[in-house]
């Protein structure tokens, strides 16, 4: 075992520096070993600094001279006789067996640090553990597969989490495709319409997940743009199916906040939607779909009993019908009638049950829609898809959540963050997973983020996003390093790594939608 440092600070049990031999060579992100109680523990180079003894504060006080300086340099020659490397190495652990301990002392000042040779690594990043893993690219500065446990992955939620243009929906990409492998349903909420570019294979592997590709366009939205820039780019039509929210299965309470915000109800009017709405959605999982007419005729009818006498109740009446009748005329994403088309498409019904049990991967595109649309739509799809997961005793279903902060703010007012927040607590009970991506970290609800037991995080900038990295990242313990990774690499941290993994993420083997464009020079 060559020797090629010796440990000079040990502050914690979670990193030491130590000082490399004279012309041995080392780079970040390199691995090397030590010992702490006959354990051969494995580090983590993180950073590299060249000092110089001269520093010292009591020759520093001498150097108010450029003639002091230049003798010092020159004449005692100590600009190289005092200057010294030394590197800062992030414990990872010592592998016994099928597991990887976490030394409980420090790294003894005095030990000597080890050159560390691939095969070790290779032995050290395997799986801890049976079951079945994905692998999504290579442990940085080796060629050792990075392998995640894909069951823990799924079920116990995952967030990626990283600043804009870092390359989240590349790596979503990669995650999404290799799941999809594993005949899984996976659910892709897609604000920017990027993902359809998965139909379309750059390798064999890709031509199996294009296969499961299903494309959902959400409301009656003009997607003509989308698909001929799909077209030209692909040399392909786009193949989608429209869908549309039958009125009827929107949820009580997401149906009054609603038409709060948008128009303002009167406290009559939410009693009589209250009665109302029970009585004219009271046909269990499979609501009918008739016009919005006989809808709205149905809820006054039901609710009537609970409006005001007099004048004063036949204004509420009248305002609530006015009301619903604007909300579902308006919204796009509503079926109107029994086989309602839009631009000659029929638009078809969601089918929650499909959703959690075909193994495909179905991508909602809800990129013709706005925000308070985009929402809408999110909090009654989840709602279903709570609903029927909670009846089923089958497949594991991964929910892939893009720009998770708009569906899950911080703040209370969006629409959909009651439906994110109850699968992100509840979900995993009934096989629902959550992959939630966002570039604005701080601005995701923190309850919803602490349920992701796999955090991934790319590259990261803003120092208001880094210091909360580092309160909810349990297994990272510095988040300075995220500064520095290019847009290929990737920390995965939590319970599906044996240890936190810093990867050069894979190739995709379809299409990547999120080009980030590129200012060309007119020659
Ligand atoms: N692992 C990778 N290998 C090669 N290129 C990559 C990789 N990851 C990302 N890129 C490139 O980096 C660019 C940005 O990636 P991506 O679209 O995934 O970023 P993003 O974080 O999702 O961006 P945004 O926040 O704008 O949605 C893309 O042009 C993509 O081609």
């Amino acid at each position: 075992m060559e020797k090629i440092g010796v440990v000079v600070k040990s502050p914690s049990i979670y990193y030491y520096i130590f000082r490399p031999f004279r012309g041995v060579e080392i780079d970040v992100g390199s691995f090397v070993a030590t010992e702490v109680d006959g354990l051969r523990v494995i580090s983590r180079i993180t950073a590299i600094r060249h000092r110089n003894a001269a520093t010292d504060p009591r020759l520093i006080a001498q150097f108010d001279d450029e003639n002091v300086i230049r003798e010092i340099k020159e004449t005692l020659g100590i600009e190289d006789v005092l200057y010294y490397t030394e590197a800062r190495a992030v414990v990872l652990g010592a592998r016994v067996g099928r597991r990887i301990l976490k030394p409980q002392k420090p790294v003894k000042p005095l030990s000597y640090v080890y050159r560390i040779v691939e095969r070790e690594l290779e032995e050290f990043f395997a799986p801890p553990e049976d079951g079945t893993y994905i692998t999504i690219g290579r442990i940085r500065g080796t060629n050792i597969s990075a392998k995640i446990n894909a069951e823990k992955l799924v079920t116990h939620h995952c967030a990626i989490l990283a600043s804009t243009g870092a390359g989240k929906s590349w790596l979503a990409g990669v995650i999404i495709e290799r799941l999809s492998l594993l005949d899984i349903p996976i659910i892709v909420v897609d604000p920017h319409g990027e993902y359809s570019a998965m139909s379309i294979p750059l390798t064999e592997e890709g031509k199996a997940v294009a296969e499961k590709v299903r494309i959902y366009v959400v409301g009656k939205v003009d997607t003509r743009p989308v698909d001929d820039a799909f077209e030209k780019r692909y040399g392909t039509r786009r193949v989608y199916t429209r869908i549309g929210i039958n009125p009827r299965s929107l949820p009580l309470r997401t149906l009054e906040k609603l038409l709060d915000i948008l128009y303002g109800l009167t406290d009559a009017q939410k009693r009589i939607l209250e009665e109302g709405w029970q009585v004219a959605t009271n046909y269990g999982e499979r609501q009918p779909l008739t016009t919005v007419e006989e809808l709205i005729r149905e809820v006054l009818e039901g609710g009537k009993h609970a409006a005001p006498p007099g004048y004063a109740g036949e204004m509420a009446l009248r305002g609530l019908e006015g009301r619903l009748r604007s909300l579902f005329y308006t919204s796009p994403i509503f079926i109107t009638r029994y086989g309602e088309v839009y631009q000659g498409e029929p638009i078809k019904l969601i089918d929650p049950q499909s959703f959690v049990t075909t193994p495909a991967l179905h991508i909602l595109d809800i990129s013709g829609l706005d925000s308070v649309d985009q929402q809408l739509f999110l909090a009654v799809f989840l709602d279903q898809i709570y609903r029927v997961a909670t009846q089923r005793k089958n497949l594991t279903t991964f929910i892939v959540i893009e720009e998770a902060h708009i569906f899950a703010p911080s703040t209370p007012n969006a629409l959909s963050k009651n439906y994110v927040v109850k699968i992100a607590r509840e979900g995993r009970k009934f096989g629902l997973g959550l992959c939630l991506i966002t570039q604005r970290p701080t601005k995701l609800d923190q309850d919803v983020v602490s349920q992701a037991m796999t955090q991934i995080f790319k590259r990261m900038i803003n120092p208001s996003d880094l210091k909360y990295v580092a309160t909810v990242a349990e297994h990272l313990e510095d988040p300075r390093p995220l500064r520095t990774l290019d847009e290929t690499e990737a920390m995965i941290t939590g319970i599906s790594v044996p240890v936190p993994l810093l990867i050069v993420v894979g190739q995709r083997w379809t299409h990547h939608g999120g080009i980030t464009p590129r200012i060309k020079r007119e020659m």
